[in-house]
């Protein structure tokens, strides 16, 4: 057995292997170790290899999806190994023959399918990448999407230079690529970074004529271009998935949607570091909870869930789709009884693109089937509902068009074939309904009846040996047999009842026995269960086709459900929080009045307080505005400038916003950069990293798109970071002439709005009452005089003397600032007045006390000689000043 474990492993190297022998999975050597540390279970040995003992652990056949989630979601992989023959074949072929066993599936973290194993609200994406030259130095990355729990497939191709923000918005659960993709040392860093486990894929296997052979193959096509024109980066990245879906599924093909390709830049392009800084779908810890999804959705429905994450982390340049979505949403806002019925039914309706993948890949069980009855259900009411309502905004019909398609019949044979309590597992048979199939009614009463004469027969033994205690009972060592306590037993193995008892076995108080009888019938009952399984599976292998047979329509309902879910939580959520339909057009316009922030608004909600809504205008005629804000610490600086990021992304995503009003220009690029934190996992000083992403912005953003940036420059000297952050706003005036927000503590930066014409200053009004500071919150024109930095470190719990000595230094500071001559004012600056030369530095104050001080060796000295120079000291001090 070994031998064949050792050959097994061996080709499966990068697997930890589960090797089912009865009803465990067993882990061996170096496998054993890793789960039972992976997963604190018992390490034991079992025999020897090469002198030494094998260690090994176990998990339950029936436990193992639990034991399985835990370390694919610790990043490893899981080659399940199954006996594929009858343990006693294996027998007959001679007694040490070994049981046949076959790896029949890799489990890897982006091509999983199990309910349990999977996140319900959250997309599981396996994302492959292709790559085409385009000119001697640089790339086209192919990009391609798939989630084989629902089906999607999707091809897009990007710059090289916008890999990194493409694989964020995929938020992929794996990556699978080329080994020269992979060995690429320009993406090194990339590989190193991204959150998902990376695969790297041989290259003899990724030959373009077999990428293509492959799609062609999956979706039984001889020519791909009915699914559209393909680059040959998409294609490669296709063939990779397929290649990589293949190998994991072992035979099983799952059904997928045919590829539909994503137009490049069709969606608002949103690099890694502004999700991340911005919070769009999980917070900076890694939370979903405190995060932008998290405070807006509404959805009732696992298939919603997922479909909303996607709308956010790909927000829309199409000012069609955009308005066609809000045309929806507006329509279930206005309509509360329609919303509350649609919503009502979403939330009864099972995961359809989940149940359906699952039955395609041969791995589901009744309650698949039943999801799909219910799915389809659900989705006729609601389609029956809505054609009672004269005209429906467009992208609502076009949902509700969608609805209907699957074929009614589907639905009333599984409702007449379905029991009312279904098993997990086929195997566990009795989900077919009573009067659905005769032949299986009729071996469930044989079975019935068999264990009723089992209770007749069990009756009549008691009476022949007296016994009231006899039984009759099972277990899967023995089958059916009498067991009687041991006094009864020891009568049964005399006389006449020797005839009808055969010993079986002795336990301590107890005997157990057989009968001629009693073995025909067991013959008969297990007879009848083995039939009455045989001819379940049967019906649900026929049900099975029968969905399947329509996947398409199916799954298209399914992604009609979830777009309806998506509207009517958007619609939801603006009628509870008074949420606004913004208007948004193709021109440079960013007109917010009365915006809120939506997750710091719940938080203060939450805790009883009000937020404080703002306007802002960062409005140009082909050029943005800038608009720069001091302010206090804590005065809401981070709050304004993130809130109408979001509020941009709200709408392109063509949801409601949180303001009174808005009117927005298209954003085609989103940038966010904050005084980045520590990066020192990546060897990147916070400097280093908060330079890299800026200088990024300055080389990427255009006219169209949305700057933020908080603090820049605060991470170095005072003065590199000021003229650093003063040459980055003018650049951004200048050059990128963007709408931005630029939030700041360096207030001599406010001087520039003198001389940049579309730059003015905003600040966050602050009130003192008995010393005392009071945040406003408020975001008014005009500058800060303060930023009130010790009052919040008081507020934070710094020591009184702490905050009283800094008060005493920031004193002599601000008078010193005040008092020298050759302090740096606007007009000193190179880009509007020539070069002065610094000037000479103030020659260091003449006390004497420094040369007193260089005289005195308190080595030498006694503590009386010390205290008394000590007492000179503070004399000839009192008499300078
Ligand atoms: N508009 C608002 N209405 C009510 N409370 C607000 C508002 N904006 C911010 N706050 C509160 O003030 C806190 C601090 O806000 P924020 O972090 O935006 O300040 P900041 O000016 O960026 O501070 P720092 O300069 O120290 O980074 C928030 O956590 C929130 O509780």
């Amino acid at each position: 057995m070994m031998a064949q474990y050792i050959e097994i492993k061996a080709a499966n190297a990068d697997c930890l292997l589960f090797y089912r022998m009865g009803d465990f999975y067993e882990l061996f050597f170096e496998d054993a170790e890793i789960a039972s540390r992976a997963l604190g279970i018992v390490l034991t040995k079992r025999g020897k290899h090469a002198g030494a003992d094998i260690p090994m652990c176990g998990v339950p056949i029936d436990r193992a999806d639990d034991y399985l989630s835990r370390l694919i979601a610790l990043g490893h992989r899981v080659a399940v190994c199954e006996q594929t023959e009858d343990p006693a074949e294996a027998k007959r072929r001679g007694p040490k023959s070994v049981v046949r066993r076959e790896v029949v599936r890799l489990v890897t973290p982006g091509t999983i399918t199990e309910d349990r194993l999977l996140d319900p609200g959250r997309a599981n994406l396996l994302l492959a990448i292709g790559r085409r030259k385009v000119s001697d130095a640089a790339f086209a990355y192919g990009l391609a999407a798939l989630d084989i729990s629902t089906g999607r497939f999707s091809l897009s191709e990007v710059p090289g230079a916008e890999l990194p923000g493409a694989i964020a918005r995929h938020d992929p659960r794996e990556i699978v690529l080329s080994e020269a993709i992979h060995a690429d040392p320009a993406l090194a860093r990339l590989w190193q970074d991204v959150a998902a486990p990376v695969t790297p894929l041989a290259q003899a296997e990724l030959e373009p004529a077999s990428a293509e052979r492959r799609i062609k193959a999956q979706f039984g096509v001889s020519t791909l271009e009915g699914f559209g024109d393909f680059s040959r980066a998409e294609i490669a990245a296709a063939g990779a998935a397929l290649l990589y879906v293949e190998r994991t599924q072992i035979g099983a093909r799952p059904p997928l949607s045919p590829p539909f390709r994503e137009a490049s830049g069709a969606t608002l392009s949103i690099d890694a570091a502004t999700r991340a800084n911005l919070e769009l779908t999980r917070t900076l810890s890694g939370e979903r909870t405190g995060s932008l999804l998290d405070a807006i959705d509404r959805t009732v429905s696992a298939s919603g869930a997922r479909l909303l994450a996607e709308h956010l982390a790909g927000p829309l340049m199409n000012l069609r789709a955009i308005t066609r979505r809000q045309e929806a949403v507006a329509f279930l806002a206005e309509d509360h009884a329609l919303r509350r019925r649609l919503r009502d039914a979403l939330g009864r309706a099972p995961d359809l693109a989940r149940a359906l993948s699952r039955l395609g890949l041969g791995r589901g069980g009744p309650r698949d089937l039943a999801a799909i009855r219910d799915g389809l259900d659900a989705a006729g009411s609601i389609a029956a509902d809505v054609s009672g309502i004269g005209t429906l905004p467009e992208g609502l019909a076009r949902l509700a068009g969608q609805l209907s398609g699957a074929d009614a019949e589907l639905v009333v044979t599984l409702r007449a074939a379905l029991a009312d309590e279904l098993p997990l597992n086929r195997r566990d048979g009795n989900f077919v309904r009573a009067g659905y199939h005769p032949e299986i009614d009729e071996a469930r009463l044989l079975g019935q009846d068999s264990r009723k004469v089992i209770a007749a027969l069990q009756a009549r033994y008691a009476e022949e040996t007296g016994c009231r205690t006899l039984r009759i009972k099972h277990n899967n060592v023995l089958g059916y047999y009498i067991e009687v306590p041991q006094a009864v037993g020891e009568a049964c193995l005399k006389g006449l009842m020797r005839e009808t008892f055969v010993h079986r076995q002795t336990m301590v108080d107890a005997m157990r026995f057989t009968s001629v009888e009693l073995g025909e019938l067991e013959t008969k009952i297990s007879g009848a269960s083995d039939r009455t399984l045989a001819l379940e599976s049967a019906v649900f292998e026929d049900l099975a086709a029968r969905v399947l047979a329509q996947t398409a329509t199916v799954a298209q309902v399914g992604e009609a459900l979830a777009g309806l879910d998506v509207a009517a939580s958007h619609a939801e959520l603006a009628v509870e929080l008074s949420w606004t339909r913004p208007h948004v057009d193709d021109g440079l316009a960013f007109v917010i009045e009365g915006g809120r922030h939506p997750v710091v608004e719940a938080a203060l909600r939450r805790s009883g307080e009000p937020f404080i809504a703002n306007d802002c205008d960062l409005s140009g005629e082909g050029r943005g505005r800038i608009r720069l804000i001091t302010g206090p610490n804590m005065g809401g600086k981070s709050t304004f400038l993130r809130q109408n990021a979001l509020i941009a992304v709200l709408a392109q995503m063509g949801a409601f916003v949180p303001a009174a009003r808005a009117h927005l220009g298209l954003v085609d690029r989103l940038f966010s950069r904050v005084g980045a934190a520590d990066d020192l996992a990546r060897g990147q000083s916070t400097f280093m990293v908060e330079m890299v992403e800026t200088a990024a912005i300055l080389n990427q953003a255009s006219r169209r798109s949305l700057v933020i940036l908080d603090e820049i420059g605060r991470g170095t000297a005072t003065f590199d970071g000021l003229s650093i952050a003063w040459a980055c706003l003018e650049h951004l005036h200048e050059v990128n002439a963007c709408r931005a927000l630029f939030a700041t503590h360096f207030h001599e930066l406010t001087a520039l709005s003198q001389r940049l014409a579309r730059l003015d200053n905003a600040t966050l009004k602050v009130a003192e009452h008995r010393g005392e500071v009071v945040f406003l919150h408020e975001v008014v024109p005009g500058v800060a005089e303060r930023s009130y930095g010790l009052q919040v470190a008081r507020l934070a719990g710094l020591p009184a003397g702490v905050i009283a000595r800094a008060g005493a230094i920031l004193k002599g500071l601000e008078k010193a600032e005040r008092d020298r001559p050759g302090r740096p004012r606007i007009d000193d600056l190179p880009l509007f007045a020539s070069l002065s030369p610094p000037p000479p530095p103030a020659p260091p104050a003449e006390d004497g006390l420094g040369e007193m001080l260089d005289a005195l060796d308190p080595d030498a000295m006694t503590p009386r000689e010390a205290l008394e120079a000590l007492y000179r000291l503070k004399r000839e001090r009192a008499a300078k000043a």
